[in-house]
C-alpha cells in the first residue's frame, strides 16, 4: 500500500505554509484525519502498520490524541491487542484517562499519524510507562524526521518523508508574506 497515494487522494496532502506542532514552519501538511475519517482506508492503514509488528506480541496500542485516536484502534484490531489513547493534560504533557485499563509489566506499541519531532508520541509513551507498562516500539504512518526521531525501541513507519522545515526566523515563505496556516 502507497499511503502517501491516500493522503493525496483524500486531500490530506496539503501545500502551503504551515505552522508545525513543533513551532516550525513547513510547506508541507500532512492532514491525518482526511485520511482516517474514511474507516476502509483507516483499516488498511491498521493493518500496513500491525503487520510490521505482529511479532513483538503486544498487549496494548497507545496514541497520543487527537491523531493516535483511530489509529491505535485500527492497529490494536489488526493485532489482537487493546486500544488506548493518551490526551494532552493541559500542562504541555500527556496523561491517559483513569477508566482505560493498563496492567503493569504489559508491552505495548504506541503508535502516531506523523512524527516530526517525536515529541507528542514520546509523551504518550511517557505516560504509558508511568503506570508500569513496556514501551516495545513505536509505528507512524508517516515519519517526517528526516531520520532524526529515534526512541531508544525498534521505530517503523509506513513511508518516511524529507521535507522542508524552518524555524520561523529562517523562513522563506513568511519573507514571501505567504499566509501562515495553523491547521
Ligand atoms: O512529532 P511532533 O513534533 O510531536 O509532531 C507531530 C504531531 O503533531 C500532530 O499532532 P497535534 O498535536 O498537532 O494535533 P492532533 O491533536 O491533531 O493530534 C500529529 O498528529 C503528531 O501528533
Ligand atoms: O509536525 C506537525 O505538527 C505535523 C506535521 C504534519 O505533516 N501533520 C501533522 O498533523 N502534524
Ligand atoms: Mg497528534
Amino acid at each position: 500500500m502507497e499511503v502517501l497515494d491516500l493522503y493525496r487522494r483524500t486531500g490530506a496532502l496539503l501545500e502551503g505554509h504551515f505552522l508545525l506542532r513543533s513551532g516550525v514552519h513547513s510547506p508541507l501538511f500532512l492532514q491525518s484525519a482526511a485520511l482516517l475519517q474514511h474507516p476502509l482506508y483507516a483499516e488498511a492503514v491498521g493493518e500496513a502498520l500491525g503487520k510490521l509488528f505482529e511479532d513483538e506480541k503486544v498487549d496494548f496500542v497507545i496514541g497520543p490524541a487527537m491523531g493516535g485516536v483511530i489509529l491505535a484502534f485500527v492497529v490494536a484490531r489488526a493485532l489482537g491487542a487493546r486500544a488506548l489513547f493518551a490526551e494532552k493534560d493541559g500542562q504541555g504533557g500527556m496523561t491517559i484517562r483513569k477508566g482505560l485499563t493498563l496492567n503493569p509489566g504489559e508491552r505495548f506499541l504506541a503508535v502516531e499519524d506523523v512524527v516530526t519531532t517525536g515529541e507528542s508520541v514520546r509523551k504518550a509513551i511517557r505516560a504509558a510507562e508511568a503506570r508500569g507498562a513496556v514501551c516495545v516500539g513505536v509505528g507512524a504512518i508517516v515519519d517526517r524526521s528526516g531520520g532524526q526521531a529515534a526512541f531508544g525501541v525498534p521505530f517503523r513507519a509506513l513511508a518516511r518523508l524529507q521535507v522542508p522545515q524552518y524555524p520561523p526566523e529562517a523562513c522563506p515563505l513568511c519573507r514571501e508574506g505567504v499566509p501562515l496556516e495553523e491547521v
